[in-house]
Order: C-alpha cells, then sequence, then structure tokens
C-alpha cells in the first residue's frame, strides 16, 4: 500500500524555541519522519545542556543563543566536535527565521521575545507554524498585512486554534479569502478551556495558591508562562485575541466554553444547525504533525483516542468574575491594538513575578486591569510604536508590583 505522503518532498525546518515544551513536540514529530523533515536550525535561550543535545541529535547547520552565552556554547560546541554555526541574539534569531533555505518556521519562542523573528518570518514568506500567540496580541494586524503582503502560510498550533483551523472551509485554510470576506456559513467559532487547575476551586483558594499548584495543569504538559496563564484564563484571553486575528472574526462571534477534559479542542458553528470539532488527546504533537504536513497527514505518535472511554464530556460557561483575565481580553480588544499590547506586556511582567514569588496569583488580574486602565489610545503601525507600548506597560506593572509590595 501507498504510503499517504510518499509525494512530499523534504522540508527545512527552523525551530524557534527548540529547547521549549513545544520544541520538544515539534523534535519527537521531526524523528518520526526524518525522510521528510530536515532541521536546519535550532535556538534556545538557557538550557544550553538541553540545546546541544539536541545539536547533537538533530545536527543543524545553525544554531542561535543570546549574545551572553555565545562564547560558552561555542566551547561545548567544540568540545562535542560540533560544527554547527553559531547566530547570536535577536538578530540571529531573525536571520535564521528568514534564511533561503528554511522552509517552515516553528514559532515557539515564549512571549515577546519570540515577535521581531516572527514577524520577520511573516515577511520573507516563510511557512509558519504558530505557536507564539503573544506575536499575534501584540502584533496582530502587523502579522496579518505581512503574511498577505509576502504570500507567507500561517499555520496555527496551539491546540485550539489547529481544531478551529480544521473545522474550516478549504478557502479559509488556504487563505483564498478570510471568514470577513465570505462568511462561508460561518455562525460562531468556540474556543474550549479547561479551566485549569482552579476550575473546582474557589477565589480563596486561588489566592493562596502555590507557585507548584498554579503550573499544575490538569491535561497538558506545557512551559512555566503559558501554565499560569491557564490557571488564570489569560492563555484564554490571550487566545480569544489570537483567534480574531487569525480568523479574521470579531470577538463578539467567539465565545469561549470551559471544557474540563480537554478532549474537544474547539468548533467551528455554521448556519445550518452543525457543529464541527476536532477531538484528541491533549497531546500538542497531533496538532503540530496536522501543520507540519498540511495538507497531508502523517503519524505523530500520539496516544490514540479511545473513543468508548469518553462518557463524559461537559460545557460550561466561564466565571468571568473568577477569571477576571478572560474579561480583560475582551476588553483589550475592544479598546484596540495598543491595549492588547498593554495587557500582553503587563501579563508577562505578573507571571513572571508570581514565579519569583513576589505576588499572589490573583494579583496578576489585578496588576493587568491597572495597567489596562493607563494605556493610551494611539495609532500602532509599526514593530516600533508596538515595542514602545510594551516597554511602557512593562515599566507600569513593575510600579504596581513595587506598590503591592510597599
Ligand atoms: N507548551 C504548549 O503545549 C503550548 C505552548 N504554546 C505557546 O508556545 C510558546 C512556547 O511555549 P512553551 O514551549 O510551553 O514554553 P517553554 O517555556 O517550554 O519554552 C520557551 C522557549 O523559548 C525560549 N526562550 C525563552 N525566553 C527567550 C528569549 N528571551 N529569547 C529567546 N528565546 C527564549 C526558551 O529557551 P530556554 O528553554 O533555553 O530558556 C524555550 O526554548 C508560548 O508562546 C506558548 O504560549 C501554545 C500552545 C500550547
Ligand atoms: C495545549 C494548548 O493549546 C494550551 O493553550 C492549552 O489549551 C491550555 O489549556 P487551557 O488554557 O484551556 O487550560
Ligand atoms: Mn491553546
Amino acid at each position: 500500500m501507498l504510503s499517504s505522503t510518499h509525494t512530499i518532498p523534504q522540508k527545512n525546518i527552523a525551530i524557534m524555541g527548540a529547547t521549549g515544551s513545544i520544541g520538544d513536540s515539534t523534535l519527537s514529530v521531526v524523528s518520526q519522519h526524518p525522510d521528510l523533515y530536515n532541521v536546519v536550525g535550532v535556538t534556545g535561550f538557557s538550557r544550553l545542556d538541553k540545546l546541544l543535545s539536541i545539536c547533537q541529535q538533530f545536527e543543524p547547520s545553525y544554531v542561535c543563543v543570546a549574545k551572553e552565552k555565545e562564547t560558552s556554547f561555542a566551547q561545548m560546541l567544540s568540545d562535542a566536535h560540533l560544527s554547527c554555526k553559531i547566530l547570536i541574539g535577536e538578530q540571529g534569531l531573525a536571520e535564521l527565521a528568514t534564511l533561503a533555505e528554511v522552509d517552515m518556521v516553528v514559532a515557539a519562542i515564549v512571549g515577546a521575545a519570540g515577535l521581531p523573528s516572527t514577524l520577520a518570518a511573516a515577511n520573507a514568506g516563510k511557512t509558519i507554524l504558530l505557536a507564539n500567540k503573544e506575536a499575534l496580541v501584540m502584533a496582530g494586524e502587523l502579522m496579518i498585512k505581512a503574511v498577505k503582503q509576502s504570500n507567507a502560510k500561517l499555520l496555527p498550533i496551539d491546540s485550539e486554534h489547529n481544531a478551529i483551523f480544521q473545522c474550516l472551509p478549504t478557502a479559509v485554510q488556504q487563505q483564498r479569502n478570510t471568514i470577513h470576506d465570505d462568511n462561508h456559513g460561518i455562525k460562531k467559532l468556540w474556543l474550549t478551556a479547561s479551566g485549569g487547575p482552579f476550575l473546582y476551586k474557589t477565589l480563596d483558594d486561588m489566592k493562596r495558591a502555590s507557585i507548584a499548584e498554579a503550573v499544575k495543569h490538569p491535561n497538558w504538559s506545557m512551559g512555566q508562562k503559558i501554565s499560569v496563564d491557564s490557571a488564570t484564563m489569560m492563555n484564554k484571553g490571550l487566545e480569544l485575541i489570537e483567534a480574531s486575528f487569525l480568523f479574521d472574526m470579531p470577538v463578539s462571534e467567539i465565545e469561549v466554553v470551559i471544557h474540563p477534559q480537554s478532549i474537544v479542542h474547539s468548533m467551528v458553528e455554521y448556519n445550518d444547525g452543525s457543529f464541527l470539532a476536532q477531538l484528541g488527546s491533549p497531546d500538542m504533537r497531533t496538532p503540530i504533525a496536522h501543520a507540519m504536513a498540511y495538507p497531508n497527514r502523517i503519524s505523530s505518535g500520539v496516544e490514540r483516542l479511545d473513543i468508548f472511554k469518553l462518557s463524559n464530556l461537559n460545557f460550561v460557561q466561564p466565571d468571568l468574575e473568577k477569571f477576571k483575565c478572560l474579561g480583560l481580553a475582551y476588553q483589550a480588544m475592544q479598546q484596540g491594538s495598543y491595549a492588547c499590547i498593554a495587557l500582553n506586556a503587563s501579563n508577562e511582567i505578573a507571571v513572571q513575578a508570581f514565579l519569583n514569588g513576589d505576588i499572589r496569583l490573583t494579583d496578576i488580574a489585578d496588576i493587568n486591569e491597572k495597567v489596562l486602565l493607563q494605556a493610551e489610545k494611539q495609532p500602532i503601525g509599526s514593530l516600533q510604536a508596538i515595542l514602545a507600548v510594551d516597554k511602557l506597560s512593562r515599566e507600569q506593572a513593575h510600579q504596581c508590583i513595587a506598590d503591592l509590595n510597599a
């Protein structure tokens, strides 16, 4: 029997954030299909030992590290008799993401640090597998414009957005038109949310939550920042903004629904009464493999979903008083791009402060709310303008943290 992938030419991949959780899942899929994917470049930031072992296993031609790590990593490569070219810092990230030989860029750096290289890949017309939702939250309009102008392909690997993508008509998937241009009978997008580790706890429990409790996601194994975002439901707020830009849908037509089992990864509702959903085990290798092979299908190594064991799938409305961050995302989208940048920046600072043990989990929403209130309406037309709002909002968030601890 012919394999469904027998005609796919080998693709050269750059993995931005290869040392992280999405990096792990991507490399796992790549290692199952060495004939289909060649890792041209990888990036890391603090985990140099892990980056080295990735270089040993996948032998990329390029590796990007922070400026401060260049000398020590060069020594590590030399000790390991590896000769890949070292790229440095933010410029190195953009260089890797735009290399002529790179077909596909996996955007999996966490936070605002991932924006410039993701935008560079979009401007260079690459196929982008987007995990770094913060890039779209900060620069949705700019990113989509760059994708259109350069003919880049933007394939979501965030599980919910990948699920929605899979349930959309082919014309929309292939960027021939957007839901805004022609709604294809689409009524609403349904974004599922697990509710995180505090779904069945009170706001008082959340106030007392330890770092270990907050990062213990009930269904997914992920990096620390996104795990805290899931605990506050800021993740769903960021995903709401991400979905609005990705699918050209106003947030009023995107509804968040709590689905604690994380089996239905999101849904598209059509005017004829149909709800199309994508189901699967909660393992990122499924959306990653889907995007890597799109429009074909490859195996991912994910444990098969046992349909007969799915006796209980629940769907309930989120509590916006308990999960204030979700409401803030709707508010930021109503305000405009400047407010989304401010919210994202504040959240990154507040989450890090929580992970440092400086504030309580519930302070994150209060800090985000205060920074959002201070955000000044302004047009956002360039990366420079985005970075300026980002910088100011970070300073404001630091001030809120200092005030809390005064
Ligand atoms: N994990 C998941 O299942 C999902 C993640 N996402 C999104 O994907 C992105 C990555 O998440 P995840 O893999 O969990 O995060 P991790 O924290 O596990 O990995 C983050 C990656 O970014 C690198 N990094 C961190 N800071 C910088 C910086 N300043 N400059 C350059 N590189 C940096 C890290 O390097 P190092 O480790 O060497 O320090 C690491 O490679 C996030 O935007 C997240 O929201 C979306 C859906 C699901
Ligand atoms: C795997 C993934 O895409 C994460 O964004 C996940 O969805 C987090 O789960 P919740 O934010 O729904 O708790
Ligand atoms: Mn997600």
